[in-house]
């Protein structure tokens, strides 16, 4: 039996295929929207790749264009069973135990443009005194990472009101001041514009200019 690491983790971040990625900000990105979707998602693996307590973020995605852009990155990417977002992640998290079997893993939205390492490690490090837990998003209703403690059954329930969901599984709610950028998901213009406030990764950034340079434009 490996030792437990208790301080490692291992990230998984599901990525959908991109002709089905934020739909809700299809009017806002117009033919953008696809590179919109790989430049926040890229944005969110390098930050989290550059935070201290992550060994690995194991991306699961059947898009090829993501998966490549995320590799670039530096994320270990791994086909989607296609089977919804749980089970996605499911798979994402039985890869990252065979890799690193003494790591926590923890489930980490794709939208998370403004993600600070630093923010991060606050919430993994807080997240290992538990053996299951969650952080709600920004709105209080859905949630952007789920993790547990190695050994624990990794059984997330991500999709609609998901914190409510992962309340009633007994996941543990982590409660901290200084981690907007790791609530702040991105689904709707509002959202984008609030994450812009905090200050976004550079692709997403370069993504958003071009988008409005076509609104300037045309
Ligand atoms: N790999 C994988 N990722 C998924 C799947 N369903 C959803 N996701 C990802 O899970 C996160 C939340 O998904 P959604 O809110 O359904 O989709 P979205 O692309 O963020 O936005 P909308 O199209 O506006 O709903 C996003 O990062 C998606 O890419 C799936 O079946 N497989
Ligand atoms: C899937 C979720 O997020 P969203 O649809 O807001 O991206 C969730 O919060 O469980």
């Amino acid at each position: 039996m490996p030792d437990p690491d208790s301080s490692a983790w291992s990230l998984v971040v599901p990525v959908k295929t991109l002709v089905a990625a934020k739909t809700r900000l299809s009017a806002a990105a117009g033919p953008h929207r696809a590179a919109l979707a790989v430049a926040i998602a890229c944005d969110t693996v390098e930050a989290a790749l550059s935070c201290a307590p992550v060994v690995r973020v194991v991306v699961v995605t059947g898009d090829p264009e993501a998966a490549g852009a995320l590799a670039e990155v530096g994320a270990h990417v791994v086909g989607d069973p296609e089977a919804g977002l749980n089970a996605a992640l499911r798979h994402g998290a039985a890869e990252a135990v065979r890799l690193a079997p003494g790591a926590h893993v923890g489930a980490l939205q794709a939208d998370l443009p403004a993600l600070r390492p630093a923010e991060l490690a606050l919430v993994l490090t807080a997240a290992a005194e538990f053996d299951q837990m969650f952080l709600p998003d920004a709105a209080e209703v859905g949630t952007t990472f789920y993790g547990v403690r190695p050994g624990v059954p990794f059984t997330p329930g991500f999709g609609g009101r998901s914190r409510e969901r992962h309340l009633r599984r007994g996941a543990k709610e982590l409660c901290l001041a200084g981690i907007d950028s790791v609530r702040r998901d991105v689904d709707t213009p509002d959202d984008l514009r609030l994450a812009l406030a905090l200050g976004v990764g550079p692709r997403t950034l370069s993504a958003v200019r071009r988008i409005r340079e076509q609104d300037a434009g045309g």
